[in-house]
């Protein structure tokens, strides 16, 4: 479960404080996909972020299974984020001076697993890139770069994965392809989805739908948790 609490995110900018976020409230059970949709500007690839431990709030709490990741030390954070937390960027962000395997092994090698090689080969050839793991980024496409970070993503079975845009540079079929693939990951493994986007088919492919706007939730499709009288079970 992520349980985002009063967030907020203020920052200097230019002299003054912009501030980003604003008092954000929301809990993400395990195991939910959810969609992050809102204007250009209004937030949303900071709150990602801020899921991720890749920033911290300037206040509030962010909770993952119980841990407040914003008091975390930076070691500590990175083998928490490692072992808890696969993040799909835009742009794909994969090292251009190593091969497909290569990439998807590095958070393996991390991991201090002893079998990364064999096993990013295996999971690149569940991404459909069987043939082309000894490729460098260059040499691929699009689908197919974002195809290997989702295997790296994935690679130490993190229950949770955050993306941010990850068909915003892909054509309509190969996002598509790249969608049903982290939807396959949810499926099959439980795997708690949560996606910035600004394409309203697939927000509407996740079980839920938290707007934002100018920092704030502006709707959410689903109530909070405990709204329903009786509703104990989270
Ligand atoms: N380091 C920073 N310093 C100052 N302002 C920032 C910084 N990072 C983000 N912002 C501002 O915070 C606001 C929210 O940015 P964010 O990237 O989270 O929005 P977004 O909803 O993801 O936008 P988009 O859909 O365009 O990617 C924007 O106005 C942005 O300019």
């Amino acid at each position: 479960m992520i349980a985002v609490s009063h967030v907020s995110m203020v920052l200097e900018a230019a002299g003054r404080s912009v501030t980003i976020l604003d008092d954000v409230t929301v809990t993400i059970p395990a195991k939910q996909t959810v969609a992050i949709v809102g204007p250009s500007g209004s937030g949303k690839s900071t709150l990602l972020g801020l899921m991720a431990g890749l920033d911290r709030p300037t206040s509030g709490s962010i909770e993952l299974d119980g841990v407040d990741i914003t008091r975390m030390s930076e070691t500590v954070m990175a083998r928490f984020r490692r072992e808890n937390i696969g993040y799909i960027f835009q742009s794909f962000h994969l090292i251009p001076t190593l091969t497909a395997r290569e990439n998807v092994a590095v958070p393996l090698e991390l991991a201090g697993d002893p079998h990364a090689g064999a096993r990013a080969a295996e999971l690149l050839a569940a991404v459909g890139l069987a043939d082309r793991m000894d490729h460098y980024p260059v040499q691929l496409s699009g689908g197919e770069q974002q195809r290997v970070a989702v295997a790296r993503a994935f690679a130490c079975r993190p229950p949770i994965l955050l993306a941010d845009e990850p068909t915003g540079n892909l054509d309509t079929a190969t996002g598509t392809q790249v969608i049903e693939l982290l939807l396959s990951l949810h499926r099959d493994h439980g795997t708690t989805l949560v996606l910035v986007t600004h394409d309203p088919a697939l927000a509407g492919s996740m079980e839920r739908v938290v707007s934002l706007r100018d920092g704030r939730i502006e709707a959410d499709s689903l109530p909070p948790i405990g709204a329903h009288a009786g509703d104990s079970s989270a």
